[in-house]
């Protein structure tokens, strides 16, 4: 047990999928694991865990912002041995061709700093994502109808940006969507050797102002779910 997780040693599978959302991560373990077991509860940051073709996963919640995930995925590596850790999250689109409900696999996360940042100094660290898990999650998606982006993406602070400036940079310099976990996500897996990935769907557009309700981000983003189960089991 840790301060904000209550499973038991061995509750928690060595792959674990997180959404922002705990609701879409109960949404996704009713929906694609058999034998489902709610795992955690602290703080309703629902966690279940379960089988999807043969293998153990669990899936639990994030919470929002980088500081939420940052706890989380921080108890997940170092007190529970997680090895793997796919983002399934959403995201707002920045270019034209970045559709609502369209996928986007996350190669690297800029950000205006991290909870990490300061052990970082005046360096400027670059998050990766684990290529293994990219290309998986790509070869899966091909398998698909959903139009599939690759490439860098922003993982900010706020979702009601007041910077425009900021925004506008990171059109221009071809970012895909902005979200507000992953770099943070990236950063820990490298402190701790293991893999993570960010799948996400557009459920907002920053140039359109299109914009899905709730309950659509909480259970209709089966797509992303599928790619993340099967580029972590590749
Ligand atoms: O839908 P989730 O996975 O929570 O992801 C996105 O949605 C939240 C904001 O609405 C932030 O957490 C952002 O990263
Ligand atoms: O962080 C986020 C997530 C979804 N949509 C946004 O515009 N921002």
């Amino acid at each position: 047990m840790t301060p904000h997780i209550a499973a038991k040693p061995g509750d928690i599978a060595e792959t674990v999928l997180m959404p922002g959302d705990p609701y879409r991560a109960k949404w996704a373990a009713e929906t694609y694991l058999t034998d489902a077991v709610c795992i955690n509860e602290v703080r309703g940051m629902l966690g279940f865990t379960g089988m999807w073709n043969g293998n153990r996963v669990t899936i639990m919640g994030s919470g929002m912002g980088m500081p939420s995930m940052s706890i989380y995925a921080n108890e997940l590596m170092k007190d529970y041995g997680a090895q793997t850790i796919i983002r399934i999250g959403s995201c707002g689109g920045m270019q034209d061709d970045v559709k609502v409900r369209d996928v986007v696999l996350a190669m690297t996360a800029t950000s205006t700093g991290t909870p990490s940042s300061t052990i970082f100094r005046e360096i400027d660290y670059a998050p990766v994502c684990d290529f293994g898990l990219l290309q998986a999650a790509y070869a899966a998606s091909q398998k698909r109808d959903t139009p599939t982006h690759v490439g860098s993406i922003y993982s900010s602070d706020t979702f009601y940006a007041e910077r425009n400036d900021l925004t506008e940079q990171m059109i221009r310099h071809g970012v895909l969507a902005v979200e507000m976990e992953a770099a943070e996500l990236y950063i820990l897996a490298a402190r701790y050797k293991r893999r993570a990935l960010a799948v996400m769907t557009v459920s907002d557009h920053i140039i359109t102002g299109e914009s899905l309700p709730s309950d659509q981000r909480e259970r209709t983003f089966g797509d992303m779910v599928e790619i993340a189960l099967e580029a972590a089991f590749a």
